[in-house]
């Protein structure tokens, strides 16, 4: 499997990592720490999120396709892409695992969880792919009116980095209405609460996985997160999921 990346749609490195760069990282991990997510602000342009949104008939570009509905996920359908991963998304990973990977070195540390997640994305990688997750987890997904995304956890096998993102292409009120990124936080012996994540075309969301720490009175205990996307009302929604473990 070679992990070189393809030209299309084309970007500048320099760009998006001066882009990544930009952005309020102490903010956005007091966030994260705070709330579980956190948004990062016009991550990406509108014509790359146009870019992006338009490789989706092309399927040169993926390795699977999944009808949600199918499978009780919902309702709307996305794919994997393959690799190697167009060049955007290819330089998007490793980078943005670069920002992450403190914060997920803390909250494994703080929830007593004996795993570190090493600085560079492609050691992490290497971890999943010698325990047999070597499959691409990217993925573009696809909602008309009516669809919508059930609450879940993007796990994929035993290795599972604790953060990732999702990055809005289309935008609010033009292109859809509705459709909606939710989070819900299951506390230990507590009823859930709900967070709904406002998102322009171009933004990101960053949120915990799975498990995250929330801090106490008396100490730390961990929390059990699911995502998902309120109905589509009208329009056509496309997302970018940035998933930084491999799948088996
Ligand atoms: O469409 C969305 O906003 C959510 C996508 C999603 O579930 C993911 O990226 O893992
Ligand atoms: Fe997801």
């Amino acid at each position: 499997m070679t992990m070189t990346a393809r030209k299309s749609p084309q970007t500048s490195s320099i760009d998006l990592a001066a882009q990544l760069n930009t952005l309020d990282w102490p903010q956005i991990t007091a966030e994260l720490d705070a709330q579980g997510c956190a948004v990062l602000k016009n991550l990406l342009t509108p014509d790359h999120c146009r870019a992006i949104a338009g490789l989706y008939p092309d399927d040169t570009h993926f390795r699977s396709r999944i009808v949600m509905g199918r499978h009780g996920f919902g309702r709307g359908e996305y794919k994997y892409f393959s690799y190697p991963l167009p060049d955007l998304i290819a330089q998007l990973r490793p980078a943005l695992y670069g920002h992450l990977q403190a914060v997920a070195n803390r909250w494994n540390e703080a929830m007593g969880i004996d795993v570190g997640y090493p600085a560079a994305h492609t050691a992490f990688l290497k971890r999943c792919h010698d325990a047999g997750q070597t499959r691409p987890t990217p993925l573009l997904l696809q909602y008309e009116a009516g669809d919508y995304n059930c609450l879940h956890q993007d796990l994929y096998g035993e290795h599972v980095f604790p953060i990732q993102v999702a990055i809005l292409l289309s935008e609010p009120g033009r292109d859809f209405t509705g459709g909606e990124f939710v989070l819900t936080e299951q506390r230990p012996r507590m009823q859930s609460r709900a967070e709904v994540v406002p998102l322009a075309q171009g933004d990101a969301v960053a949120f915990a996985v799975h498990h995250r720490p929330v801090q106490g009175t008396r100490g730390t205990y961990r929390v059990n997160m699911r995502h998902g996307v309120s109905r589509i009302r009208s329009g056509q929604r496309h997302t970018l999921g940035v998933i930084f473990h491999d799948a088996k």
